[in-house]
């Protein structure tokens, strides 16, 4: 791959990562993400696909290369915009807030009108199906409602770019599959670009336009697998014949992934 840079609102160039601990968590990482995108990074545990995520989210300096959003580092871009969200595991919400004080959090945080924050965050409740709960405490919600709640407070900033550390991983498979099709359906209606961290191969065909496979020890990219199956995806397509060719894709790259650490 050429100039990473110039085409690309996320740009990972020939990056390594190694913490002061020794661990080498990512190797010459190297390719870019347009903007529009929704792209997973799958691999196994500890093949840095966090340590990559927070790189872009600017939690995280590359030790070689250089990771930029928008031709900028990420710390700059956080700093000057609200263009960067990222939605973790944990719904991370303030017990003493209620809904709609916690998704205001990050605007007030901004400045601008308490008149415009609620509109906002009114918005954006409404998109999760949260309308009726912006008075409700985080302690009276379900943990399928609290990571609505957080990926609310993400979008309440308009951002172009949403990071996503597995986000429905400690969801029952149901609340699953109902976030994973909501979050579609808002990726298309607010035409963000999503980085999605995952380690379920199904996870990632159902919702990516890209999947970036990654190898462990070091964290390598093994492969880029464009997704074209069309959108909006449905959960019925997990049945189809495409669906299962590209699990067994991506599943491929994963074992051969696995095999190379094996041998070297
Ligand atoms: N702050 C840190 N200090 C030292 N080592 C770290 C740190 N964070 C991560 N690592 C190590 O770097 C490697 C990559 O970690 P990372 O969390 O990025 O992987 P991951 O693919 O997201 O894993 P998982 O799917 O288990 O969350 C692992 O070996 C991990 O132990």
């Amino acid at each position: 791959m050429g100039n990473t840079e110039q085409s690309s609102l996320v740009a990972f160039n020939h990056v390594g990562k190694i913490y002061n601990t020794g661990t080498i968590a990512l190797k010459d990482v190297h390719f870019g993400i347009k903007e529009g995108e929704f792209i997973s990074f799958l691999g196994p545990s500890g093949c840095g696909k966090s340590t990559a995520l927070r790189m872009v989210a600017g939690l995280e300096d590359a030790t070689t290369g250089s990771v930029l959003v928008d031709g900028k580092e990420p710390k700059r871009v956080i700093r000057e915009s609200n263009d960067i969200a990222f939605v973790f595991q944990e719904a991370n919400l303030l017990p003493w807030r209620t809904v709609q004080e916690n998704v205001i959090l990050p605007l007030e945080l901004r400045g601008g009108s308490a008149k415009e924050h609620k509109a906002e965050a009114l918005r954006v409740l409404e998109m999760v199906g949260l309308k009726d709960y912006v008075k409700a405490y985080p302690r009276q919600l379900s943990g399928g409602m609290k990571m609505r709640v957080s990926i609310a407070r993400a979008l309440a900033a308009r951002p172009k770019l949403l990071l996503m550390d597995e986000p429905f991983a400690a969801l029952d498979e149901i609340t699953r599959q109902t976030l994973q099709m909501e979050l579609l359906d808002i990726w298309q209606r607010e035409k963000m670009t999503v980085l999605f961290v995952t380690h379920n191969v199904f996870e990632a065909v159902l919702l990516s336009s890209q999947i970036a496979v990654m190898s462990a020890r070091p964290g390598r990219l093994s492969a880029l697998i464009d997704v074209e199956l069309p959108y909006p995806r449905t959960l019925s397509m997990r049945t189809e014949r495409s669906f299962g060719e590209y699990v067994e894709l991506a599943s491929t790259y994963l074992e051969h992934g696995a095999l190379q650490k094996e041998l070297g």
